[in-house]
């Protein structure tokens, strides 16, 4: 192979590569079906905004009848209208009859959001009507996750006129920006223009100029268990890549008597304390998940704590689940160490690794009973401790579920016996 005359470091830098990022979200619009021409709102004698000519009285009784919208930050919902100024209506106090299950939208998630599965695998969850008038925004937030299954938010956008109000998604160094109103304005026929993103990306509402943008929002969720078992898909040209690559790093003289191919993960995933990690992965990180599947590696999840100082000892722990660990009460040992705690955790696998930044992970005490595996990391990700897993700002507050970044391990065999995975259905 060419790959046999490239260094180790060059080897895994054009794995690194070919994990080109896929865009975490979906948008587009659909025209708005004949029995879906007009909303309905109040939480005592209903009012009716007609979408296909809406009123400005019916537009100011619609203001009248919402609440000041609120946000999470640190567990509490609030108030602050130099962070967020929406009016909201919560899911009981409105009626829009859109069946997005049955529409063009459900298509482009699974499609895009959800690497093309056959059967509907997510359910979208009605969450809040917002309606943004003039000088309304939200400044920048990620969506509370509200379960280990919650992948997503779902926003329509409804056919009133407004101008700015752009959507502003940022992720990992890039950003990109979701305008309705010039999207609403470009339609043939009333429309509804929609977004599906993942919702640990940032996103922000920039300040609606004139008009008002009214939108429906839903929290999607996950409903694979097994997300390999069930997939029967045409792999894309980014993941024939990934394929490409990872093939080159297995058939290299590389980690020669076996060990762990670490990937820091492009996303972040809900987790509970004392929860499993996610067994449903996003876009480009599922993607990579796929990949090492179809090369027939075993797969691990993953979370790194930073258990101690970092001087260059093993002060890392990584655990296949999220322990409870504010639940533990005195973890913090002498000198701010606080592996052995880590690792006298019940039920939580706990494994000693030194981790940095540039040379990703070294295994103290490997998984298997021999001697301590070798293992490079691709794309590694910042570490998790105590109060980077707390959430910051929010839409809404909470306290069971929190974002945490995660890595993926995938273990290969010796030279020539690379392969680890047993059947499919051993892990997640
Ligand atoms: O209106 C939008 O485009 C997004 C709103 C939003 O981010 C939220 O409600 O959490
Ligand atoms: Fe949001």
């Amino acid at each position: 192979m060419a790959s046999s005359k490239r260094s180790p470091k060059q080897i895994f830098e054009s794995l690194t590569a070919a994990i080109t990022k896929k865009p975490p979200f979906v948008h587009g619009a659909v025209s708005l079906p004949p029995t879906s021409t007009a909303l309905y709102f109040g939480a005592t004698d209903a009012g009716r905004l007609d979408l296909l000519s809406p009123q400005k009285k019916q537009l100011e009784q619609l203001l009248a009848a919402c609440s000041p919208a609120t946000f999470g930050m640190n567990k509490e919902d609030v108030l602050d209208e130099e962070y967020r100024k929406a009016g909201k209506l919560d899911a009981e106090n409105f009626a829009f009859n859109f069946d997005v299950m049955n529409s063009e939208i459900t298509t482009q998630i699974t499609n895009v959001l959800l690497q093309g599965r056959s059967d509907p695998t997510f359910v979208p969850e009605l969450y809040k009507l917002n309606v943004y008038g003039k000088d309304g925004f939200f400044k920048p937030h990620k969506d509370t996750p509200r379960s280990e299954v919650m992948f997503g938010s779902l926003v329509l956008v409804l056919p009133t006129p407004h101008e700015g109000g752009q959507l502003m998604l940022r992720h990992e160094g890039d950003e990109w920006t979701f305008d309705s109103a010039e999207i609403l304005s470009e339609q043939p026929s009333p429309s509804i223009a929609f977004i599906a993103f993942f919702s640990d990306v940032e996103h922000e509402v920039l300040p609606v100029k004139s008009g008002h943008r009214i939108t429906i929002s839903y929290n999607l969720y996950s409903k694979m268990d097994d997300p390999f078992t069930k997939v029967v898909h045409v792999p894309s040209p980014i993941q024939l890549a990934v394929e490409e690559s990872l093939r080159g790093v297995l058939d290299s003289k590389v980690l020669r008597r076996g060990g762990f191919i670490g990937f820091g993960l492009s996303h972040e995933y809900p987790l509970r304390a004392g929860g499993r990690l996610p067994s449903t992965l996003k876009g480009t990180d599922e993607m990579v998940r796929q990949a090492c599947k179809k090369l027939k590696l075993r797969v691990m999840i993953t979370l790194l704590y930073e258990a101690g100082p970092d001087d260059g000892s093993f002060t890392h722990v990584m655990f296949l689940t999220y322990p409870d660990i504010l639940a533990e009460g005195e973890l913090q040992a002498e000198g701010g160490q606080i592996h052995e705690p880590l690792l006298e955790m019940r039920g939580a696998n706990p494994l000693l690794v030194k981790y940095t930044e540039e040379d990703g992970f070294d295994f103290k005490k490997s998984p298997t009973p021999e001697e301590p595996l070798q293992a490079w990391c691709v794309t590694p990700k910042m570490k998790n401790n105590v109060s980077s897993l707390y959430q910051a700002y929010g839409n809404e507050s909470t306290t069971n579920y929190l974002y945490g970044r995660l890595h993926l391990l995938a273990l290969v065999g010796p030279v020539g016996l690379r392969e680890t995975a047993k059947d499919d259905k051993e892990d997640a």
